[in-house]
């Protein structure tokens, strides 16, 4: 949350023309009901299936296509194989007091201003990004430098 998916996502579709997925957007479409509504009403592990549903219906197409993932999307393991499978996947490293300088006051059901908590969130977040990752990128950056990171990376 907060690392600059969304943001930099739009940026690389705009440099590449790649088509861009954003999932949150898609599943408050398909839920007619905005994120913090669907955490509240059916539930994270809900969410979650529906964020695995949309992984799975888009990863397969042909056409030449940026993800704009949910940070939490790494909590489900068959959303991951999915994208290990078909994608190369982009860890945005951001520092913690970044994030939470971005997004305090949030609209983001799983963020919280508690510092343990949200720590002990992180860190596991930081291990599962670093078990599934293809690429790393320093997002403690301008999200244009992010972008021009990532291309660079896959010489684009
Ligand atoms: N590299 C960055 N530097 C500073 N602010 C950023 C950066 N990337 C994103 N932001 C800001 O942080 C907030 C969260 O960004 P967002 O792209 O929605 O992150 P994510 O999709 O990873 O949760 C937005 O207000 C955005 O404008
Ligand atoms: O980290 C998470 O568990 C989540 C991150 C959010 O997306 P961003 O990473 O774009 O904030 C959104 O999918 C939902 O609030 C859950
Ligand atoms: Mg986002």
């Amino acid at each position: 949350m907060g690392a600059g998916k969304t943001t930099v996502g739009k940026v690389l579709s705009k440099r590449t023309s790649y088509d861009i997925y954003s999932l949150d957007e898609m599943i408050t479409i398909r839920e007619n009901a905005t994120i913090p509504s669907i955490f509240k009403h059916k539930g994270e592990a809900y969410f979650r299936h529906k964020e695995y549903e949309v992984v799975k219906e888009v990863v397969f197409k042909q056409n030449k296509k940026i993800l704009d993932c949910g940070g939490g999307i790494v909590e489900k393991e068959d959303s991951m194989k999915l994208l290990k499978k078909s994608s190369t996947i982009i860890w945005l490293n951001c520092s913690l007091e970044n994030i939470t300088s971005r997004i305090n006051g949030d609209n983001r059901p799983l963020f919280t201003p508690n510092k343990n908590v949200i720590t002990n969130l992180y860190k596991r977040r930081c291990t599962l990004y670093e078990k599934w990752a293809d690429i790393r990128v320093n997002a403690d950056q301008d999200p244009l430098k992010v972008a021009s990171e990532i291309l660079f990376q896959l010489q684009i």
